[in-house]
């Protein structure tokens, strides 16, 4: 952060110069006040004093609204470098420490806490740097027209300042709990209302109300703490200087009744006083402000730390080569790859892969199966290279992705996620995504290829119409067409399908096999498939099992050979009757699917069946038209 302050200093400095000269400006004006009354005492021509004094105002104000514009500007541009450099981290995170921060608490750094920086960087440290000047040199001029009556006035706002620095240590203590008490408020926010329907389906409305309410009672707890010792920090000032204030009327009249002091300097004395008091409060209130934006310093600095994807090793081999991938190599070979998850700030070990190796030929469709927590995901997610490997390689087109840049390969390979994630924004922003300079020609064969053509056609504005957030608007098997079309529209090398036909109906998944046969001549497939129709015809299938490869080969081969295929193939069956030969042996008792009987009660705690009565319900009498 002090880097980002360091490349705005011209102006901040530029700032503090005008500022400083505004404070001789001032600071000279009681100066000019005595000058006038030792005129007027003196029967001599005021015209002189009054238009030095004249001038000194006008400059005190040009100076101080210069000063405003060029701190407040270097603000500005502070935290906008700020802001562009945390955006920039933030999207090239690293997967595995993203997250493990909570998306709110990320959200007020970025926005919230960038501002608070921007008032500690600028306007607090000038605010500091000015009336710290203006306190120096007033204390200065007054050492210069009395000793004692100034070192009575220091012993009062010694004692202050102990006080006033005490509080101001307490404070950033208590900003810091305020910022991180904010954060996580706003995190459980983020967290509720990005599950929204769920909270309603599942009654939890009251229950959420509450545990967030409860982290708002934080927050409001620890922001009236910031508040109390703010509220005490400017009255020990004013205390300090009231009360040297009260002594120096006292004392300094007593020696002008005695001819020990003369009027002018006894006043001039008593201005620079009142002229102190403003500044040491600004001070002190600055001293508040920077202290708080440490604390959003701090946590800025932290976000802006966290752990970032490298982009390959010095060096790595020239991407261009690559291209289309080389019809003759496998266009991805896994081998021996181990992979584990880190979760939580603990970076607690889920082992997920366990040495697992293929390969995947750069033409064709490849269907990957296996039961539900087999790893297939998560090696879409290593072939992104989101993670990387603990151990063993991952290779695109002979070249291991750990030596490609980031670019490359998120170039090369295209994917279709499991929640096909649409955005705020327009159909057309949606399929252009990953290629920003398709042309209308090829976003139409997209989505004719996705048999998206009439659901686009019957929409008001076509192309143009705007989806919501996550890209509502458009239904879950809408959205996942949308996500193929965009992915098609990026030309990859390697298409990932995780999933990707379960929310197509079965007219609309005929179709899309059509069109992934079609893509598989020109680009390798890779489909993860819980559907058999899906994985049938398939050029090859990797079958998954805890981790590992546990067969590769054709689905005939597979249904005679490997036992798990032929039973998730069984239950396939089931959804979807017609679409496959018998098996060639019959299944042993073991391998056959058990059906599902209900048992006489529920055994997860749930209550025998009842029945559905107006108790149960707790039914309302339905109000009449009249009495509504
Ligand atoms: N981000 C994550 N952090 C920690 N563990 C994870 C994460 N994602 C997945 N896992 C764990 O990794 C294992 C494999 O998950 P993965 O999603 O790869 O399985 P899958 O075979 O695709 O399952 P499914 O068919 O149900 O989608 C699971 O046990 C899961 O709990």
């Amino acid at each position: 952060m002090a880097s980002v302050a360091g490349q705005h200093t011209g102006l901040l400095i530029a700032g503090v110069l005008l500022g400083l000269l505004g404070v001789g400006a001032a600071l000279a004006q009681p100066w000019a006040i005595g000058r006038l009354i030792e005129a007027a005492g003196g029967g001599a021509p005021l015209t002189g004093p009054i238009a030095q004094l004249v001038a000194l105002f006008c400059a005190g104000a040009l100076f101080s609204s210069l000063q405003a514009y060029a701190i407040g500007r270097a603000g500005e541009n502070i935290v906008f470098d700020v802001r562009r450099i945390l955006v920039g981290r933030l999207l090239r995170a690293d997967l595995t420490a993203f997250g493990k921060e909570s998306q709110g608490d990320i959200f007020t750094r970025t926005v919230t806490d960038t501002s608070l920086v921007k008032i500690a960087l600028s306007q607090s440290l000038a605010q500091l740097i000015i009336s710290g000047a203006t306190v120096i040199g007033g204390v200065v001029l007054m050492f210069l027209i009395d000793l004692w009556l100034m070192a009575i006035t220091m012993s009062c706002l010694a004692a202050a300042s102990i006080v006033s620095i005490a509080l101001a240590r307490k404070l950033r203590k208590v900003a810091l709990e305020n910022r991180d008490d904010t954060g996580a408020f706003a995190g459980d926010i983020q967290r509720v209302l990005s599950a929204l329907p769920t909270v309603k389906a599942s009654r939890a409305e009251s229950r959420e109300a509450a545990r967030i309410g409860g982290l708002a009672e934080r927050t409001r707890r620890s922001g009236i703490r910031v508040n109390a010792y703010n509220a005490l920090l400017m009255p020990s000032m004013n205390v300090g200087t009231q009360g040297a204030l009260a002594v120096v009327v006292g004392v300094g009249m007593a020696w002008v009744a005695r001819g020990e002091m003369d009027m002018a300097s006894l006043t001039t004395f008593i201005m620079y006083l009142f002229q102190l008091v403003s500044p040491l409060v600004m001070f002190f209130m600055g001293v508040g402000q920077f202290v708080q934006g440490r604390a959003a310093i701090h946590r800025v600095d932290e976000l802006a730390r966290l752990a970032q994807e490298s982009d390959g090793p010095e060096g790595v081999a020239d991407p261009a080569p690559l291209g289309r991938l080389a019809r003759h190599r496998p266009a991805v070979e896994f081998h021996d790859v181990r992979f584990a998850y880190r979760r939580g700030k603990q970076a607690e070990k889920t082992q997920v892969l366990n040495g697992v190796s293929f390969s995947v030929p750069a033409r064709g469709l490849t269907a990957v199966v296996g039961p539900s927590g087999a790893g297939k995901t998560t090696m879409f997610q290593l072939i992104e290279r989101f993670y990387s490997v603990d151990r063993g390689s991952v290779r695109l087109s002979g070249h291991d992705i750990e030596a490609l840049p980031l670019d490359t390969v998120r170039g090369l390979v295209g994917y279709v996620q499991q929640d096909s994630a649409a955005m705020r924004g327009t159909i057309r922003e949606n399929l252009t995504y990953a290629n920003p300079h398709a042309g209308d020609d090829a976003v139409r064969e997209a989505v004719a290829m996705a048999g998206l053509t009439s659901v686009i056609a019957h929409l008001p504005r076509g192309l143009d119409t705007e989806l919501g957030d996550q890209g509502s608007g458009l239904s879950g098997g809408q959205r996942q067409r949308l996500c193929i079309a965009r992915t098609l529209l990026q030309q990859p090398a390697v298409m990932l399908l995780d999933e990707a036909t379960s929310n197509l109906d079965s007219d609309s998944e005929r179709d899309f096999r059509d069109v992934v046969r079609r893509i598989s001549r020109r680009c390798a497939v890779i489909a993860i498939a819980h559907r058999i129709s899906t994985v049938i015809d398939a050029d090859k299938i990797v079958v998954m099992e805890g981790g590992r490869v546990r067969a590769t080969g054709v689905h005939h081969d597979l249904m005679e050979r490997d036992e798990l295929y032929r039973r998730l193939a069984g239950s396939q069956l089931l959804a979807e009757p017609g679409l496959m030969p018998p098996p060639t042996a019959p299944a042993t008792a073991h391998e056959r699917m058990e059906p599902w009987t209900p048992p006489p009660s529920f055994a997860l705690g749930w209550p025998p069946h009842v029945g559905l009565t107006e108790q149960t319900l707790q039914l309302r009498p339905i109000k009449s038209e009249e009495q509504r």
